[in-house]
């Protein structure tokens, strides 16, 4: 099943419950910061294992001790609760 568009009513509220989110065009955009490169490698490498487990990828720039990620659906033209979702996955990751 495909999954719908949020309105921006929703989008407005569930960006308000993440920090640090801004919304850019079709994507929802935040540049995580990390003490070491290698925590940014890391980072990346375990939210690319969660990405392949939700068939949901973000893309992602590497910098240094730097990631941003880039979240939309594709599929859907825009964003979905999908990237919501990917969106709180990385938060866990990166405050683990
Ligand atoms: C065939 C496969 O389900 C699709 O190509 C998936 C893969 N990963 C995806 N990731 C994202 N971000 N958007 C998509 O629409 C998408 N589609």
């Amino acid at each position: 099943m495909k999954t719908p568009l949020l309105s921006s009513e929703e989008l407005t509220a569930s960006l308000a419950t993440l920090n640090g989110w801004a919304v850019e065009g079709k994507e929802i955009v935040k540049t995580f910061k990390f003490a070491a490169y290698l925590a940014g490698i890391d980072f990346v490498s375990k939210l690319g294992h969660a990405a392949e487990a939700m068939n949901h990828h973000p893309d992602l720039i590497v910098g240094w001790r730097k990631v941003t990620v880039k979240l939309s659906t594709h599929s859907a033209g825009g964003l979905t609760e999908l990237d919501l979702t990917l969106a709180r996955e990385a938060e866990k990751i990166a405050s683990a």
